[in-house]
């Protein structure tokens, strides 16, 4: 038996799982918390790998021939010139660089930059968050040596000393430096942002290409972003969309071609097998959830109870769901609403379902823009730690204009990275074939009444944003 281990270093934790190569069998696992909060200590995230790593593999007697680390996407890792940490790093859902984010799209252009780069950037995105160090702490500007993502910042560290930093193009393509078109960084436009500034990038590793050695011998793969190790886990291939519910939301395909869209709605991303992966991301997903189950002065089960009691549309309450600001739309001050509130309607049932509904809608948008760029859609995958609850997978079944499938529960971005280990280990042409299994969600009615009003609720509060 060959052994691998996939992590997922995503927002609010650590996974680790170990897997048997040749099957796919999942055979040890863990999860360790990582600090709240949009600015984080890189070195947090190598102290959670680390041990959720030794937790995984302490049943496991046979060695581990193969690592890869997925990651949250677009964080910024700034490192100096001794290998450490120039400030804490900023993630994907920190908004402080809406103002240079303008700046910067005004300066080149939407259409230009979707072109280059497959994107519009938001703040979410590396290169704006360059500029806001670059505007805010030019003296730390000054300092960085190298610019890393989370999950090449893990990878290196979990590397023998001497390994030179590595990265994918899936995770790349979420920089805003990065061609998707040719494959290569594009430093005039880091350096334009980051005040002139030229740091070191991560070498741009092959889907099935080794990056380095740990201590111990074990291969590191390439890694990469965690929707790329989701949609790699999940084997997505023509007519699957995946949806994705944990910190953010995302909503993605896997495809033969890129997309460039100048609207900013659909992120034009590569994926990880050298294909392509439009995604359109919300900053609000499973957090929503949480956080009503508090106010409602409940747990996520309580919640889903409520939740399953109410009627579509939640008695005309309508749950805009921007508690941390929005990125598609393009909405970072924002903050969220609940609406059409009357005497007879706000219960806890209601407002429970509002919750689940709003979450669900900027998703279902987000599908309804993917189709626009061209993406097929024949099946949804539900994924993510939100999938899990009941009420989310039964709104789910009536918002999406395709059939829901909920894949069995799983860790699929830690999964998809061991996929990746196996495959480099493996030095095949192609991933090794791992089975997915996925239960269909019976239909519901009533989605298109609920999307209505949400649209309605969007446009009056935010005026036409689409
Ligand atoms: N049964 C459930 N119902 C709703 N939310 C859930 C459930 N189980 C887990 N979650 C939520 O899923 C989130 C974690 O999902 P995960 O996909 O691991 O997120 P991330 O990758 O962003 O760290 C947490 O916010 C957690 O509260
Ligand atoms: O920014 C994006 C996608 O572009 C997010 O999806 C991050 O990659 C974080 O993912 P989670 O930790 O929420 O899974």
């Amino acid at each position: 038996m060959t052994l691998v281990i996939g992590v997922d270093s995503s927002t609010q934790s650590t996974k680790a799982l170990v897997v048997e190569a040749e099957t796919g069998r999942v055979v040890g696992g863990s999860r360790q918390p990582h600090p709240d909060g949009t600015e984080v200590d890189p070195r947090a995230w190598r102290i959670a790998c680390e041990r959720a790593v030794a937790e995984a593999r302490a049943d496991v007697s046979e060695p581990i021939a193969a690592i890869a680390v997925a990651g949250q996407q677009h964080g910024m890792v700034t490192v100096d010139a001794d290998g450490e940490p120039v400030r804490p790093a900023l993630l994907w859902n920190d908004t402080r660089s809406a103002a240079e984010t303008e700046q910067f799209v005004a300066k080149h252009r939407p259409d230009r930059l979707a072109e280059l780069t497959g994107s519009v950037p938001v703040p979410s995105f590396t290169v704006t968050k360059l500029a806001w160090l670059s505007e805010h702490e030019p003296a730390a500007a000054d300092r960085v040596d190298r610019v890393m993502l989370p999950h090449d910042w893990v990878s290196w560290t979990l590397s023998e000393p001497g390994t030179e930093p590595a990265t994918d193009r899936g995770d790349a393509s979420g920089t805003g430096y990065f061609s998707p078109r040719t494959g290569e960084w594009l430093p005039d436009l880091l350096a334009d942002a980051f005040g002139g500034r030229t740091p070191r990038l991560p070498r741009l590793l092959g889907p099935a290409e080794v990056g380095g050695r740990t201590t111990e011998g074990t291969l590191v793969a390439a890694g990469t972003g965690d929707n790329m190790g989701a949609a790699l886990a999940l084997n997505a291939g023509p007519g699957d969309v995946v949806v994705s519910l944990g910190t953010s939301g995302t909503v993605f395909a896997v495809t033969e071609e890129g997309s460039a869209d100048p609207t900013g709605f659909v992120a034009g991303f590569c994926d990880a097998t050298g294909r392509y992966l439009p995604l359109v991301c919300t900053l609000n997903a499973a957090r929503v959830l949480t956080t009503t189950a508090a106010l409602l002065g409940t747990d996520l089960a309580g919640l889903d109870e409520l939740a399953l009691r109410a009627e579509p549309g939640s008695g005309g309450l309508v749950f805009v769901p921007y508690l941390d600001g929005e990125r598609t739309p393009n909405l970072p001050d924002a903050s969220g609403t609940l609406t059409g509130i009357r005497r007879g309607n706000l219960t806890p049932e209601n407002v429970a379902r509002s919750a689940v509904e709003g979450m669900l809608c900027g998703l279902a948008d987000g599908l309804a823009e993917l189709r626009r760029v061209g993406v097929q859609a024949r099946r949804v995958l539900l994924i993510g730690g939100a999938a899990r609850s009941a009420a989310v997978q039964a709104v789910a079944s009536g918002l999406f204009d395709a059939p829901v499938e909920v894949p069995e529960p799983a860790e699929y971005v830690a999964l998809g990275a061991a996929r990746q280990a196996a495959w480099a280990l493996s030095g095949a042409s192609e991933p090794p074939a791992w089975p997915v299994r996925a239960d269909a969600i019976e239909p519901s009615s009533g989605g298109e009444a609920v999307r209505a009003a949400y649209t309605a609720a969007v446009a009056q509060i935010h005026g036409h944003v689409g």
